[in-house]
């Protein structure tokens, strides 16, 4: 099935309802998904360092734990670094998954969790058997069915990080490419061939394991990402929109990207 059909059946809806301290205003529709826009994307940036911060602290609380999912890709390198600074965290309650992976070799620095360990994990005290890598060093196969465990054992996640790539991708899921059929709905991890976008193999997580979560964030800056939010604006099913719409999402975009 393509991306435009797919009907996860999480339930999330448990949002805490968390506001950032300084948003701009809500500036967009985008078919009804709460959208904050700030001022460029150092805004963002703290603003989604706080949110997750907040996020965390709830989820330890209630639950003792709290399990998120990375977005990859550059967008979310600026809020990493200040969660890097974080002074209060109770990093040994954090559990780290990743969103989404290029099949390259461990330590390539277009891996995504090389970017992520530089810019944050790697100077934070979590546990390193907490933090989760997919092994796309496998290949697309062997690593999807590697992380499918872990992933099972994690969900609900308590948050999901999103970035959205200039053809409105999030994760590794591409528009008009194929997705789980119905009969796999249980398949959590899925392998990627020929995504437009290199490197061409990769692994993401499926529809059903991002929206299984209690909240999405989706971090979206720079003018190079307007296109797509216009044509989200106008209704196209791209897998951001589809994500967004289908979780308890909430953007947080700056001007550049809101145009
Ligand atoms: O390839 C990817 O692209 C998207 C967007 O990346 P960005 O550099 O424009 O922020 C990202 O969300 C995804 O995780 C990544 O693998």
């Amino acid at each position: 099935m393509k991306q435009t059909d797919f009907h996860p059946d999480a339930s999330p809806g448990l949002s805490p309802g968390l506001v950032p301290d300084r948003p701009a205003d809500r500036p967009l529709d985008l078919s009804g998904v709460d959208c904050l826009l700030f001022e460029d994307a150092a805004a963002v940036a703290e603003a989604a360092a706080e949110w997750i911060l907040e996020q965390a602290r709830r989820a330890i609380a209630a639950r003792g734990a709290f399990r998120i999912v990375l977005a990859g890709g550059t967008t979310p390198l600026m809020a990493y670094r200040r969660l890097a600074q974080a002074q209060s965290a109770d990093w040994s309650a954090w559990h780290v998954y990743h969103g989404d992976e290029r099949c390259l070799p461990a330590d390539d620095a277009e891996r995504n969790s090389r970017a992520a360990d530089q810019a944050w994990l790697g100077r934070v005290s979590i546990p390193p058997r907490q933090i989760h890598v997919i092994p796309a060093e496998l290949g697309p196969e062997a690593a999807a069915l590697d992380y499918q465990q872990p992933v099972a054992a994690a969900l609900p996640f308590d948050l999901v990080l999103l970035g959205m790539g200039e053809d409105g991708h999030t994760a590794s899921l591409f528009p008009d490419r194929p997705l789980p059929s119905a009969e796999q709905e249980d398949t959590l991890v899925m392998p990627v061939q020929d995504a437009p976008k290199p490197p061409p193999e990769r692994v993401s997580l499926t529809p059903r394991a991002l929206c299984a979560s209690r909240e999405i964030l989706l971090l979206i800056t720079g003018a190079a990402k307007h296109a797509a939010l216009v044509r989200w604006q106008a209704g196209e099913s791209l897998p951001a929109a589809c994500i967004a719409r289908a979780g308890n999402t909430t953007v947080l975009l700056d001007r550049a990207a809101a145009g």
